[in-house]
């Protein structure tokens, strides 16, 4: 059983050829509803995977709230933690111009995750074989979550996303680390392999397309990525973290389940939207043989 401890957002995305100055209304050329936030993406692609998972989170008092509250519920993740409180749902606005995107991220009832949240899910959190938390909620809410696995002896997943909301001496709370390369970058200022060498088997980075690699205690291990053409690569980070905590909890070692996380998430990077392409485990299972 895993429990995820973080953000559900509803990403409202526009696409335009027009910008607007300041007080203009333009035309825009499409829109769509997309559910993110890398909370749920994390519980979705472990749930989707196999794993029983149990989502603690905040969701507002209106109609997002309520859509993505039932799309957890159609993925299997089990939302009694998940609050409905008085602040909007979180939304990520993603304006495409020009090939490239603008975002204004308003995290709303994301904010409401608080201490009071963890001490509900206490018992949930006690009976996990592992937490997975990102940083898209309060600093004090995942500092003082890291304490309660620590008290009750439970493994941490940290995804440090976004890297600035991270606290270097959090690291003796968290069993795996999975910084992608930019955040590791950010977060040890150092080289990635002196970086890895401070934290041998526990901090694994990702390299896109090449794969992820980490430090056994005695030798640099480079997994690499199945080769695919991607067609969305939103949500890649996300499924490798969630599927990659499903592997551990089957039992198999770091390498094992590295390989397992890559596997799923090229098959993520082929579809559109982050959770469009989480894949089930058959599809990974068929994908691991073929690439042995
Ligand atoms: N083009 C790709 N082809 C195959 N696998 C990929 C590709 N891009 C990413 N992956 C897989 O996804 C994992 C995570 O990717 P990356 O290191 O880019 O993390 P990220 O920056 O957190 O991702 P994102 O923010 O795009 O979700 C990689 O370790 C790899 O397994
Ligand atoms: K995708």
């Amino acid at each position: 059983m895993i429990t995820v401890i973080g953000s559900i957002n509803m990403d409202i995305v526009v696409e335009t050829n027009l910008f607007p100055k300041q007080g203009e209304t333009v035309l825009g050329e499409s829109f769509h509803t997309v559910p993110g936030g890398k909370g749920a993406n994390q519980a979705v692609a472990a749930a989707r995977l196999g794993a029983h998972v149990h989502m603690v989170g905040a969701l507002g008092n209106d109609a997002f709230g309520q859509v993505l509250r039932n799309l957890l519920k159609v993925e299997s993740v089990k939302d009694q933690f998940v609050e409905t409180t008085s602040t909007a749902t979180g939304i990520a606005n993603i304006i495409l111009f020009e090939q490239d995107n603008r975002i204004i991220v308003v995290p709303g009832a994301n904010h409401d995750v608080t201490k009071e949240s963890i001490d509900a899910a206490r018992e949930q959190i006690a009976k996990s074989e592992l937490v997975i938390m990102q940083l898209e909620i309060p600093q004090e809410t995942v500092e003082y979550a890291l304490d309660m696995c620590q008290e009750l002896g439970v493994k941490v997943l940290l995804n440090p996303a976004p890297a600035e909301n991270f606290k270097e001496e959090w690291m003796d709370r968290v069993a795996y680390f999975t910084p992608n390369e930019t955040e590791c970058a950010d977060i040890f200022k150092d080289d990635v392999e002196n970086a890895l060498e401070r934290y041998p088997n526990r901090l694994i980075v990702t390299l896109g397309a090449d794969g992820a690699r980490y430090y056994d205690g005695e030798k640099h291990v480079i997994v690499k990525g199945f080769k695919t053409v991607p067609k969305d690569t939103t949500g890649a980070g996300d499924t490798f973290n969630g599927a990659f905590a499903y592997a551990l909890t089957t039992g198999v070692g770091i390498t094992e389940a590295v390989k397992f996380a890559n596997i799923a998430a090229s098959l993520s990077v082929e579809k559109f939207g982050a959770q469009g392409g989480m894949p089930k485990v058959e599809a990974v299972q068929a994908r691991l043989k073929e690439a042995r």
